[in-house]
C-alpha cells in the first residue's frame, strides 16, 4: 500500500459461491482511493459471484470483505449505500424515467422520506450528467436511449450515489470499441480526479491493461493481481487461454489468434 493511503476495499483469503458449490477461492486483494480496478477472466470463472459477493447481495463462503476498515457484514444497509454502489448489467426496473430522475435516485440514501433534493443533492446530480455528457439527454426517457447511453446514465447514477466504492459488472457489454473506450476513461477520470475506487468485471483485457491502475485475474487457482505492467511481467496473461488457441503478445499488449 502506498504510504498514507488507506485501503478502501481489503478482501483476504476469500471464498465465494454457493451452498452446493463454491465457485473461487484464495482471493486477496487491497484497493485505496482513487484505483481503478479490472477482474478478468474466462467465462463462468466467477467475476459476476465476485462482484455480487462484494456488493452483499449473496454471502461469501468465507475470508474477510473489509470496506473502509470494517466488515461488509456489520454495515446497515442505510450506512452501505453511502459507501457502495453497484452498476449490474440487468436492465433497470426504472427505464420510463427521464435520465435526470434516473440520476436522482442516486441521491435516495441522503434524502428525506419525501425525496426532497437539497442544493448540494441538485449540483451532484448536475455534475454527474456532466461528467457522463448526459446534459443534453436529460429529459429524454430512458427507454428511449442506446445502449451506450443508458450505461453512462447508470454509471452517472452511481456517481450522484458519491459512495467511495463503486462496483459495475461488465459496463462495456454491447458497445463498439469506441464506446467501450469512452465508459472506460470515464471511469478512470471519475477514479482519478475524485478519488473514488472502481471495481469492474470484464473480457476486455486489452484495453483493462491500458486503461486500469490494478487487475484481478481470476484462473481458479491463485487469482494473481497487481498493476498490470507487473501481471504482463510475469506472464499471467499468457497462461489465461489456452496457447494453440491464442497467444499473448507481451510487447503490444494484446492477443493474437493462431491461425
Ligand atoms: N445461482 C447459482 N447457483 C449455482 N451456481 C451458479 C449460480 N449462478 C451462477 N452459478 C455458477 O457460478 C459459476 C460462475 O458464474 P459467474 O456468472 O460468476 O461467472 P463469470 O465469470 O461472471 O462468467 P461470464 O464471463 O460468462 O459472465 C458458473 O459456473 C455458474 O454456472
Amino acid at each position: 500500500m502506498a504510504k498514507g493511503k488507506k485501503n478502501i476495499l481489503s478482501i483476504a483469503d476469500l471464498s465465494i459461491g454457493y451452498a452446493s458449490k463454491t465457485i473461487a477461492q484464495n482471493i486477496n486483494f487491497d484497493l485505496e482511493a482513487g484505483i481503478l480496478c479490472g477482474v478478468v477472466g474466462i467465462n463462468g470463472i466467477g467475476k459476476s459471484t465476485l462482484l455480487r459477493t462484494l456488493g452483499g447481495f449473496q454471502p461469501k463462503l468465507d475470508g474477510n470483505i473489509r470496506l473502509k476498515d470494517q466488515n461488509l457484514e456489520k454495515y446497515t444497509s442505510s450506512d452501505l449505500s453511502k459507501e457502495l454502489s453497484v452498476v449490474l448489467t440487468e436492465q433497470p426496473a426504472s427505464k420510463n424515467l427521464t435520465v435526470q430522475e434516473l440520476i436522482a435516485l442516486g441521491r435516495q440514501p441522503y434524502t428525506n422520506w419525501l425525496g426532497t433534493l437539497t442544493k448540494q443533492d441538485k449540483q451532484q446530480i448536475e455534475a454527474s450528467l456532466d461528467a457522463f455528457l448526459l446534459k443534453d439527454l436529460r429529459h429524454r426517457k430512458c427507454h428511449q436511449l442506446s445502449d451506450g447511453q443508458l450505461q453512462r446514465v447508470l454509471v452517472a447514477r452511481a456517481m450522484a450515489q458519491d459512495t467511495s466504492l463503486i462496483l459495475l459488472d461488465e459496463p462495456t457489454t454491447h458497445l463498439d470499441l469506441y464506446h467501450k473506450v469512452q465508459i472506460l476513461k470515464m471511469l478512470q477520470e471519475l477514479a482519478h480526479d475524485k478519488q473514488k475506487t472502481i471495481l469492474f468485471t470484464t473480457h476486455e483485457i486489452e484495453l483493462a491493461i491500458q486503461l486500469c491502475d490494478r487487475i484481478l485475474i481470476l484462473d481458479g487457482k491463485d487469482n494473481p493481481f497487481g498493476d498490470p505492467c507487473q501481471l504482463i511481467e510475469q506472464k499471467h496473461f499468457d497462461r489465461l487461454f489456452p496457447s494453440e488457441m491464442v497467444q499473448f503478445d507481451a510487447k503490444t499488449g494484446s492477443f493474437k489468434v493462431n491461425k
